[in-house]
C-alpha cells in the first residue's frame, strides 16, 4: 500500500541504503508527522520555554552531518550519537528476591552466534587462498585474509620440504621431490580454501508501531545484540544447534540449474522482493526430510546459498547457535537471516571484512547487500515480512522504519539522539508465529477497513509523536518525559489488543508491572506471546523493592525478565575465527563452539566486541562513527 509523502529510496541496486536526512524526513506531507511535530514542539515548550524554540528543536533535526546522499558524516569523532552499550541481560532471581543486589547476568544476552568452518583445517595450518579460490574469490577477498593465509602457507610448508641446495639432480632427490608434489598436492585437496570466521547479528525491540508498518505506517525500534560461522568438503551442511537441525546436502546435486536459469538468476547486488514459486518448489525435494517444526529456517538457508553460490561454493558447514529466544517478538529470525546472509557474501567474496579502510559509503553499501539478501532469507521465514527486523539486525542503532510500497525499498532513518532509557524485558513464553499474527491483521483488515485504518494511522501518529522525543536533544530520561514516552507506549499497546495481537499472558505482564506502577508495557514484536517491555520509572530504593517483587510474582508465573538496554552495532565479523592475543591467540573451532553450555559460555568464548565491551577483533560495517570509536 502506498502513502502520500512517502519518501522513496533510490532502487539503483549499487547505491548504498537511503536514509532519511532529518530534513527531508520535516517535509513528508505526512499529517500523522505534522501532528505529531506540533504535539511535541507545544510539549516541550510547555515543558521548558526558555531553551525549547521551535527552531531550536528544527535546528536539532536539521543535522548538517547528514549528506546529501543521505551518509551521516559527523563532523568529527564523537558528534552526537549517544550510542548505547550493553546487552540484553537476564535479570538474576537472587536480586529480585531482595537478598543481594540484582546481578547482572550476561547469560542471557540475545545473540546469535553462527559458526562457519571449514573441513580438517583449523585456521593456523590453512593453505593458499589463491591457488585452490574461485577466481571471483580470489579477486575480492578480503586482502588481509589472503595476505595472511599465504605467508601462513609458506612459512608452513617450505622449510619441511625444501631440498638441500645443489642436490636436486640425483635420482634420490628427483623421487623425493616427486614424493613431496604429491604429498603437497594431498595435502592441498585436505586443506580449506578459506579461513574460519564468524558473524554475528543482534536481537531487536519494536518499541511502537509494529503490525502498522507492514501496512505502510512508520516505527520506531532499537536493537540489542547477536553473532555467527563456517567449515568444509564437497558437501555443505546446516546446523542449527538450537533447535537440533542439522543436514547435509552434496554440494553438486543441489539445483542449481533452476537459479543460474536465466530468468530466475539474480545477482548479489539484486534487490529481491519477492520469492519465486519455482525455485521454492525445486528446493522442496532437499528439503523434504526435515521434519523439525522450525525448518523454514532450512528453506531460507538453501534459497540464499543457491542465490548467491555456485557448483562451485566452496564446501562449508554453517553452525549457528543463538541465545535469542525464537518466536519471542525479539527477531530471532531476522538475526539468523542476517548472520546467514553476511556469512554467504563474506564466503563468496562479495562483501569484505569491514576494516578501517572501508569508506562510509563503502560500508553502507555493504550493508544494504547484506539487509538484501537477509530479507529474502526473511520471505521465506515470514511470508510478508516489513524488513524492518532485518533492516534493525543489520545496520544496528534505533531506527526509524517505513515501508509504504513493497516494490520500493524501505526508508530507513538512524536516530541520532536516541538516549539509554531503562527497559525491563519479559519473555511470557508463550510460543507464537510471526507469519500467524500478520496474516491474523490483515484478515482483520480487510474484514474492517475502515476501523482498522484508523487504528493504523494512530499507531503512525504514536510512532510519529515518539520518535521526535525520542530523537532530540531536548529529551531527558526523567520523570516528565518518561511519562509521556510511557502514555505512548500504553496507547499503543492498546491499539494492538484492539488488533488481536495480544495474549492473555501479555495482559497478566501488564496487569503486574503497570498495576504496580513502576512503569508503562507494551507487547513487542508480532504479539500473541513472546515479550513485552516496559518503560521504567525513575526511582528511589521503594521503586527498587517494588520492582523486585513484580520480577519475582513474573518468575513464579514462568516468565522470564530481562535487563535491556538499546543501541549499538548491527552486524559483525570476526575473521579468521580467532581469539586471544600474540602468542596466546588461538582459533575458535566448531568444536568449541558447539561445547559451551549456555549462552554464557558462547559469550564467553566469541562475545561480540560491541562499542567498548567484549571481545576485540570483531569488525562492523559502520554507517556512523561510535562516539568512542
Ligand atoms: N536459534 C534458531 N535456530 C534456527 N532457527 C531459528 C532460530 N531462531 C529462530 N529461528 C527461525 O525463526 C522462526 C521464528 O521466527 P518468528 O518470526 O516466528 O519469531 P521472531 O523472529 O523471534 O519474532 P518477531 O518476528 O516477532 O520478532 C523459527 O520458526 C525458525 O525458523
Ligand atoms: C509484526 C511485525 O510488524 C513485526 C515482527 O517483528 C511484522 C513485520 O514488520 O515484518
Amino acid at each position: 500500500m502506498t502513502r502520500d509523502g512517502d519518501l522513496l529510496a533510490s532502487s539503483s541496486h549499487e547505491k548504498p541504503v537511503k536514509s532519511m536526512t532529518d530534513k527531508e524526513f520535516l517535509d513528508i506531507a505526512s499529517p500523522a508527522r505534522q501532528r505529531a511535530e506540533s504535539e511535541v514542539s507545544r510539549y516541550y515548550d510547555a515543558q521548558e520555554p526558555a531553551s525549547g524554540p521551535d527552531s531550536e528543536l528544527l535546528d536539532s533535526l536539521a543535522d548538517p552531518t547528514i549528506d546529501a546522499s543521505g551518509v551521516h558524516r559527523p563532523s568529527s569523532r564523537g558528534a552526537s550519537i549517544p550510542v548505547l552499550p550493553g546487552p540484553l541481560q537476564r535479570r538474576d532471581s537472587r536480586g529480585a528476591r531482595g537478598r543481594q543486589p540484582a546481578r547482572k547476568s550476561s547469560l542471557s544476552s540475545p545473540s546469535s552466534p553462527f559458526a562457519f568452518q571449514y573441513h580438517n583445517r583449523r585456521h593456523s595450518s590453512t593453505t593458499n587462498a589463491s591457488t585452490t579460490r574461485s577466481p571471483i574469490t580470489q579477486e575480492i577477498l578480503p586482502p588481509e585474509s589472503k595476505s595472511s593465509v599465504a605467508s601462513e602457507h609458506l612459512s608452513n610448508s617450505t622449510p619441511p620440504f625444501a631440498p638441500p641446495a645443489g642436490d636436486s639432480g640425483s635420482p634420490h632427490i628427483r623421487a623425493r621431490s616427486a614424493s613431496r608434489t604429491r604429498r603437497l598436492s594431498y595435502m592441498k585437496t585436505m586443506e580449506p580454501e578459506l579461513p574460519d570466521f564468524m558473524v554475528s547479528a543482534p536481537a531487536k525491540v519494536i518499541m511502537y508501531g509494529e503490525h502498522a508498518v507492514v501496512h505502510g505506517k512508520v516505527r520506531c525500534n532499537c536493537r540489542s545484540a547477536v553473532r555467527h560461522l563456517p567449515r568444509d568438503k564437497r558437501t555443505v551442511t546446516l546446523h542449527f544447534a538450537d533447535i537440533d537441525l542439522n543436514h547435509t546436502w552434496d554440494i553438486e546435486s543441489l539445483p542449481w540449474e533452476f537459479f543460474s536459469s536465466p530468468s530466475k538468476k539474480r545477482l548479489h547486488f539484486d534487490t529481491v522482493d519477492s520469492l519465486e514459486p519455482e525455485l521454492l518448489e525445486a528446493l522442496n525435494p532437499f528439503l523434504e526430510s526435515i521434519t523439525n517444526k522450525y525448518h523454514s529456517a532450512a528453506t531460507a538457508f538453501l534459497y540464499v546459498y543457491l542465490c548467491l553460490g555456485s557448483k562451485h561454493s566452496p564446501a562449508a558447514v554453517f553452525t549457528l547457535r543463538s541465545t535469542i529466544p525464537i518466536g519471542a517478538g525479539l527477531g530471532s529470525s531476522a538475526s539468523i537471516c542476517v548472520c546467514l546472509s553476511a556469512a554467504m557474501l563474506l564466503q563468496s567474496g562479495m562483501i569484505i571484512h569491514p576494516s578501517a579502510k572501508l569508506f562510509e559509503e563503502e560500508c553502507a553499501r555493504q550493508l544494504k547487500r547484506i539487509n538484501d539478501w537477509a530479507f529474502v532469507g526473511e520471505m521465506c521465514i515470514h511470508g510478508n515480512p516489513s524488513g524492518v527486523d532485518n533492516t534493525v539486525a543489520t545496520g544496528g542503532k534505533a531506527v526509524l522504519f517505513r515501508r509504504g510500497d513493497y516494490s520500493k525499498p524501505p526508508e530507513v532513518k538512524r536516530l541520532e539522539h536516541f538516549p539509554e532509557l531503562p527497559l525491563m524485558l519479559v519473555n511470557t513464553n508463550q510460543p507464537r508465529r510471526t507469519a500467524d499474527l500478520v496474516s491474523n491483521v490483515h484478515g482483520l483488515r480487510n474484514a474492517h477497513p475502515t476501523t482498522c485504518g484508523l487504528m493504523l494511522d494512530a499507531i503512525d501518529n504514536v510512532t510519529a509523536e515518539a520518535m521526535m522525543l525520542l530523537d532530540n536533544k531536548h529529551f531527558r530520561p526523567d520523570d516528565s518525559h518518561l511519562t509521556r514516552l510511557g502514555e505512548l507506549v500504553r496507547i499503543n499497546h492498546g491499539l494492538l489488543v484492539s488488533l488481536g495481537v495480544s495474549h492473555p499472558k501479555l495482559e497478566r505482564v501488564r496487569q503486574i508491572v503497570d498495576g504496580s506502577g513502576i512503569g508503562w508495557t507494551k507487547l513487542t514484536g508480532a504479539g500473541g506471546g513472546g515479550c513485552a517491555f516496559s518503560i521504567l520509572k525513575p526511582g528511589g530504593p521503594v521503586e527498587q523493592a517494588k520492582k523486585a517483587a513484580v520480577e519475582e510474582t513474573l518468575e513464579e508465573e514462568g516468565m522470564v525478565t530481562y535487563e535491556a538496554t538499546l543501541g549499538g552495532d548491527g552486524v559483525g565479523v570476526l575473521w579468521p575465527a580467532m581469539a586471544g592475543r600474540g602468542e596466546e591467540r588461538y582459533a575458535i573451532t566448531r568444536e568449541m563452539f558447539l561445547e559451551v553450555k549456555d549462552s554464557e559460555g558462547v559469550e564467553g568464548l566469541v562475545g561480540v566486541r560491541t562499542l567498548g565491551t567484549g571481545r576485540q577483533g570483531w569488525g562492523f560495517w559502520r554507517e556512523w562513527l561510535p562516539e568512542e570509536a
